[in-house]
């Protein structure tokens, strides 16, 4: 262990710790769960397939997290990990996973107007070739339709036998002469019935498409939602000093430190894994920045996870002084202690094993914490495409209660005159802007802080307030929220 870098052990008993941590429901909770404790089960398709193509390969990645209801950028990089795929099929089974995924709802709409059955009793096999076939044939136009037919009949008949393809071969075959039903909504609904044209068109649960339209109207909420359907970049920091970047990588104007990458590669990973590089949505490095980190402080990453803002913080405190990074996950915790261990960084850094409620007295208080909370995640469903069908409205409202008691517990842990920043990567007004109004209610001496100086214009980022308010559309990064207050000096 470097000097500097405190593992501590967990701060209450197991029964003591389970009970904080049982606060937040344990769905919630797990999916947050660090790539290390993803499950790695043998395929479970009817018949295992010889041969790996990059559609084998997405449709074991799709039966996996339908079955296991695993997370699809675990499920995709562990099959991706193990197999020999050449780059371009690597980049096809990518799409095939996270394009069926987020266009799910407009794909079975389309799909269930050639099937007489309902979806849901279809085998799992001949379900998924078919809404992956689908998603070929709807919104990838550089593979020939006949081809993908074909290939989609292929593995039903290796999974289900030679009836069932027949089947699948009718029902494609029927969709490819009648183009004029290829459209999952009607226009006339845009007006009528938005949530539904919005949730058909763009393939979200009306719930979500409602609370895009009730925090942004119409127009406004399109524009979001259409982007919210496209991919994301490839945002990475430098973590460490670098004399050339990889073919492909450039850097970004703001903020320091922030690269764009083209696509992957050897060179690109193998410097990934050296942690001379780190895999960072831009808004995510904007909340480290907008915490305003600087010599002298003493600063707690509230839940920390696996330390992508601690990172920063690190870097921009001074030697001789504290970072406390908490987490309630060890798996997320020992990652960080791994990236740790190849940086050079000032402060002491102190690895907490604990919910903050948990966090002991002897840790004394602060000069700023961050709580990047726990949250509904709607914000980077680009990345996460199932995450859209996994959240509910009751679920907002669970987190909800979640974050103000994490909140609450902050505030009792600031210094006079100290900086709390709270954050999110969701865009539900109850999570985000809501949060904070409350909060400044219940706590008279909490007030807005000024923006940090962070040596680049925070003007395209924030709103009137000084809230971090940025979305795919506007800054082609993931929805996050974040705001910045500080506790008055006496
Ligand atoms: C949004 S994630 C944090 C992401 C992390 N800050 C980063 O930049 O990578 C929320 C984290 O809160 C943690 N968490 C959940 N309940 C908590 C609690 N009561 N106290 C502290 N952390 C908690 C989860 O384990 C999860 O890692």
């Amino acid at each position: 262990m470097r000097p500097g870098l405190h593992r501590v052990p967990p701060a209450a008993g197991p029964r003591q710790a389970r009970a904080a941590r049982e606060r937040l429901p344990q769905r919630l909770y797990a999916a947050h769960r660090s790539p290390l404790s993803a499950p790695r089960r043998a395929l479970r398709l009817n018949r295992a397939p010889t041969v790996t193509t990059a559609r084998t390969l997405a449709l074991d990645v799709l039966s996996r997290i339908e079955q296991d209801d695993a997370y699809s950028h675990i499920a995709l990089s562990n099959q991706l990990a193990t197999s020999e795929l050449d780059a371009r099929d690597r980049a096809l089974a990518t799409e095939l996973v996270y394009g069926t995924l987020a266009r799910q709802r407009s794909i079975d709409t389309v799909l269930s107007r050639f099937v007489s059955r309902k979806l849901e009793s279809l085998d799992r096999p001949v379900r998924l070739n078919l809404r992956m076939a689908t998603y070929q044939l709807l919104y990838l136009d550089r593979i020939p339709a006949h081809a993908l037919v074909n290939d989609a009949v292929k593995l039903v008949k290796r999974a289900c036998g030679q009836r069932t393809a027949g089947f699948a071969n009718a029902v494609l075959r029927n969709m490819l002469r009648s183009k004029e039903k290829w459209q999952p909504f009607e226009e006339r609904d845009r007006s009528a019935h938005p949530a539904r044209y919005l949730g058909l068109k763009y393939s979200l649960p009306d719930w979500i498409a409602r609370r895009l339209l009730d925090r942004h109207g119409l127009e406004r909420a399109e524009a979001l939602a259409e982007a919210f359907a496209g991919r994301p970049p490839l945002y990475l920091r430098r973590l460490q000093p670098l004399d050339t970047l990889p073919e492909g990588v450039s850097p970004l104007q703001a903020p320091p430190g922030a690269l764009k990458a083209e696509s992957s590669s050897p060179e690109l990973r193998a410097l990934l894994e050296a942690h001379a590089l780190t895999i960072q949505d831009l808004g995510s490095q904007l909340i480290a920045h907008y915490c305003g980190a600087s010599p002298g402080m003493r600063a707690l990453d509230a839940c920390c996870g696996l330390g992508g803002k601690s990172l920063l913080l690190a870097q921009q405190l001074g030697p001789g002084d504290t970072l406390v990074a908490c987490d309630p996950l060890p798996t997320k915790l020992e990652m960080l202690a791994n990236t740790l261990a190849d940086l050079r960084v000032d402060p002491t850094v102190v690895l907490r094993e604990a919910t903050l409620q948990e966090l002991p007295e002897s840790d004394g208080d602060f000069d700023l914490i961050l709580v990047d909370a726990p949250c509904s995640g709607l914000g980077v469903i680009r990345r996460h495409p199932e995450t859209r069908w996994r959240r509910s409205p009751a679920d907002v409202d669970a987190l909800v209660r979640v974050q103000s008691e994490l909140l609450d517990h902050a505030v009792n842990r600031l210094n006079p005159g100290a900086t709390l920043v709270y954050s999110v990567c969701t865009f539900t007004r109850e999570e985000g802007p809501e949060q904070i109004e409350r909060l400044l209610e219940r706590h008279p001496h909490l007030e807005r802080a000024p923006l940090p100086e962070s040596g680049f214009d925070w003007a395209p980022f924030v709103n009137t307030l000084g809230e971090l308010d940025l979305n795919p559309r506007d800054h082609d990064c993931d929805a996050f929220f974040a705001a910045r207050l500080r506790r008055t000096p006496t």
